[in-house]
């Protein structure tokens, strides 16, 4: 049964015979419809030759046993289905398939952000005011590293997957031209912004974070779902006020494994973000859940210390270190940070990764699972998380370097110059597997010999409340602004995003609620880098064919390419009437 308020998805294939509209001939053709979308082929292996919105359109049964359909813009399809029970079934679906429409149940009022393959609106239940948030993803057949997107998130609704630490997808609209998804409203926002407006937060604040996005990890891979993409701009907050609840979001990599005949769950396909993936993935290797383990190590590191494990002066540097698995515990940030903190992170940034803690076993580590640890505020500022200007660093280090981080895998030569580099660049770390600068830090094994042991070295004797506070014993603390409510609420209207006003289900009179507007954190997904060179070819490709794209040259060409590679703003609702 579907989890879904107003039902899953609908799917009906089968062949059925087509009248004609001119001579009323008939020719028999494979149907299948997809929710609110009915798609011709010739045949059941071939590639659709058309497909239609059923949205608002009318279904009735003719005199001859013929299934009319009437659609929107005032076109008719006959079919004709061989046999009488077929037919009751076809009728009863395509009715149901005319009533998916998004605007029935759920109205918009603003821009919330916008994704590089999405864009995300703030809407609510017209049954129940409650608020959501509406995920718009306009499908383009020729770009397929967002038609795979849409099969990620329309894959991952079908699991039904429920969990308190995971959004929750209240409905699925698949249309001809979009996906809609309605989700949890995420008030909070992304938690880097929350994390860099907080600016200094404890161990104990951390820890209470990272149990949350454990547990929803843990969740994902109980299901047999790896995410792919656990990065900070996919860890959500409920609210921005503390303590946190935080949930994973965003699930247009996610994926599926498949067992293998060695027992291993395992996946394939070079997906993530430079500074959050996993070695084995750049390695080309199959993968399996570990890789988000890898994630949220690098995510502790980086929210306990404010600076990245792995960090270079371009994407391929950043690939490098990741696979080298080499990165520093300077004292500079790490100084004042609990040895269970580091085991854990250790644990996590295991370069093996048979031997990575598992989600279900970070779980239970001394450190998340304490009820001692420091309310103390760590010294590191972490008001730089979520800085555009990181963001922008990043963006020209994807568009500069991506061939080469691509071609990585396949230069042996230059991948030993690299590790030379390296090894001149790590000389003062040891020598040992990983090259942290504790001997046993990265050797999980040891950590979960000392798992039982280190609840009781936690640096702090005070009760933990998940609420920043003991700020009597922390080193200086800026004034930092806190946030008074959850993001959004309260706030002016947002203007209107391009194209909101032509949306049939925008409710003008709603208020607009308007989150995660600060600057996002300095990542870039490995597939919005592919789908850049993919465009590049794609302009070039063009220009040749005298379609008349503009040649691109050096980077900023490419970058200027680059851009209408991703969907555009607005969506146009109106060929659907949807
Ligand atoms: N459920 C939600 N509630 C509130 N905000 C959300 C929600 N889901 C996504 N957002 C925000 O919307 C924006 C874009 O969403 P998202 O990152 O999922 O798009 P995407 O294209 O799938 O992402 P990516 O760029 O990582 O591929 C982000 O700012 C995100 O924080």
């Amino acid at each position: 049964m579907s989890s879904l308020r107003h039902g899953a998805p609908l799917a009906m294939t089968g062949y059925l015979d087509k009248e004609g509209r001119k001579f009323h001939s008939r020719k028999t053709r494979f149907f299948k419809l997809k929710d609110s979308a009915l798609f011709n082929h010739r045949r059941k292996d071939t590639p659709p030759t058309w497909g239609v919105s059923l949205i608002d359109s009318r279904v009735s049964v003719g005199s001859r046993g013929d299934v009319v359909l009437q659609l929107f813009d005032g076109k008719k399809i006959v079919v004709f289905p061989h046999t009488r029970g077929e037919a009751d079934k076809w009728v009863e679906v395509l009715s149901r398939a005319s009533r998916r429409k998004i605007g029935n149940y759920y109205g918009v009022t603003g821009l919330i952000g916008m994704g590089s393959f999405a864009e995300v609106r703030i809407g609510y239940d017209k049954a129940t005011s409650e608020p959501v948030a509406i995920k718009v993803m306009k499908k383009n057949k020729r770009d397929s590293e967002l038609m795979r997107s849409v099969e990620c998130e329309i894959g991952f609704v079908s699991k039904a997957v429920d969990h308190p630490n995971v959004v929750k997808t209240y409905d699925c609209f698949d249309t001809r031209d979009n996906l809609f998804l309605v989700l949890e409203h995420m008030a909070g926002g992304m938690l880097y912004d929350v994390l860099a407006k907080e600016g200094y937060f404890s161990e104990a604040t951390a820890s209470g974070i990272m149990r949350d996005l454990l547990a929803g990890v843990a969740c994902l891979h109980a299901h047999d779902i790896v995410h792919r993409d656990i990065k900070p701009e996919n860890v959500l907050a409920v609210r921005s006020t503390f303590p946190l609840t935080v949930k994973v979001a965003d699930f247009g990599l996610a994926d599926f494994v498949l067992e293998t005949s060695f027992g291993d769950k395992c996946t394939n396909g070079m997906y993530g973000t430079p500074f959050f993936v996993a070695p084995e993935v750049i390695r080309g290797e199959p993968y399996g859940p570990a890789v988000d383990c890898w994630s949220c190590g690098v995510l502790l590191y980086n929210m306990l210390s404010g600076t990245l494990p792995f960090d270079g002066a371009n994407i391929k540097d950043v690939l490098r270190r990741v696979r080298s698995g080499s990165y520093d515990l300077p004292d500079s940030e790490w100084a004042d940070i609990s040895p269970a903190a580091k085991d854990l992170v250790a644990g996590l940034l295991f370069l093996d990764s048979k031997k990575r803690l598992t989600a279900a076993e970070a779980l239970e580590h001394p450190w998340i699972v304490s009820t001692t640890l420091s309310e103390r505020v760590i010294a590191n500022d972490r008001s730089a998380l979520a800085t555009s200007s990181r963001r922008a660093r990043m963006s020209s280090m994807a568009i500069d370097n991506v061939k080469d981080a691509l071609d990585l895998e396949n230069d042996p030569a230059d991948d030993e110059d690299a590790m030379a580099a390296l090894s001149r660049g790590f000389d003062s770390l040891p020598s040992g597997e990983g090259g942290v600068t504790t001997s046993s830090a990265n050797d999980p094994a040891a950590s979960r010999r000392r798992r039982h042991t280190l609840s009781s070295t936690s640096n702090s004797a005070s009760p933990r409340s998940g609420r920043l506070g003991g700020r009597s014993s922390a080193p200086p603390v800026p004034s930092v602004p806190r946030p008074v409510s959850d993001a959004g609420r309260g706030s002016p209207r947002a203007p209107s995003p391009p194209g909101v006003g032509a949306l049939p289900f925008v409710d003008a009179g709603a208020p607009a609620r308007q989150d995660n507007a600060a600057g996002l954190p300095a990542v870039f997904s490995v597939k919005s880098i592919m789908s850049r060179r993919l465009f590049r070819q794609q302009a070039v490709g063009e220009e040749d064919a005298g379609k008349g794209r503009a040649p691109v040259h050096g980077a900023a060409g490419a970058a200027a390419a680059a851009a209408p590679a991703r969907p555009q703003p607005s969506v146009s609702y109106d060929s659907e009437g949807d």
